[in-house]
């Protein structure tokens, strides 16, 4: 066909999503992955618990690692107050790019910013580049056994304050072992596990890990 699973993806929710509205891109991504191509979207049970996340916190910035398709992202800044915003990282262009169409389709180009670019170097200039002072939450769900290098930059940076939230996606499959043993046996954290479903398989089970800092600043 020529085209990508992204890009078919893309195709669908231009044509069947609602301009605009960011329910209604999140609702027919789930609807194309159900209906016609499995895609690694944090959804149902993992996107309830991200969106209950947001809604508590009213975070201010936001960082997301891995973008892949933008669906968290509209995920994450649908529920996100006027001026906070979600910086997105993905290192993959093809993604980045259907990415951005997939955030302007939700109408939320205002609050997201997709990088694409490798996290680590964008992680080192956050301060000094994209104007961030501390970040109330980072969603860590782009490759797995990276999890632990960024984090471990992150506290470098010294970029978490008391009650940022880290939220880990697939902490069970395709798993992040090294990662949930650092956070868990970590003093700065205070770390709960969510068994969940697969994203769109009902009889495969994976896990979810929030993390709230509590360490110095
Ligand atoms: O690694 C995969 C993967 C591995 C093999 C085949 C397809 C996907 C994956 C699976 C589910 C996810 O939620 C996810 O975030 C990822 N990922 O790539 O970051
Ligand atoms: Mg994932």
């Amino acid at each position: 066909k020529g085209t990508t699973r992204e890009q078919r993806a893309l195709k669908y929710l231009k044509e069947h999503a609602r301009q605009g509205d960011p329910d209604s891109v999140l609702e027919t991504f789930d609807e194309f992955c159900r209906t016609q191509e499995w895609a690694m979207n944090a959804a149902e049970e993992k996107g309830d618990i991200l969106d209950e996340i947001v809604r508590e916190l009213q975070p201010t910035t936001c960082l997301e690692l891995g973008t892949y398709c933008g669906y968290s992202a509209v995920r994450i800044a649908r529920n996100l107050s006027p001026s906070a915003r979600l910086i997105t990282i993905e290192v993959n262009p093809d993604y980045a790019a259907v990415a951005r169409e997939v955030v302007k389709l939700a109408g939320l180009q205002d609050k997201i910013e997709v990088i694409n670019l490798d996290s680590a170097d964008v992680i080192r200039e956050l301060k000094t580049k994209y104007d961030v002072t501390k970040l109330d939450l980072v969603f860590l769900d782009h490759w797995k056994y990276l999890y632990i290098r960024d984090i471990k930059l992150i506290e470098e940076e010294k970029l978490l304050k008391k009650g940022s939230v880290v939220f880990a996606d697939n902490v069970i499959i395709p798993g992040a072992p090294g990662y949930l043993e650092y956070i868990r046996g970590s003093k700065n954290y205070k770390s709960t596990f969510y068994s969940v479903h697969f994203e769109y398989m009902d009889d495969m089970k994976d896990g979810v890990e929030k993390s709230v800092y509590i360490g110095d600043e």
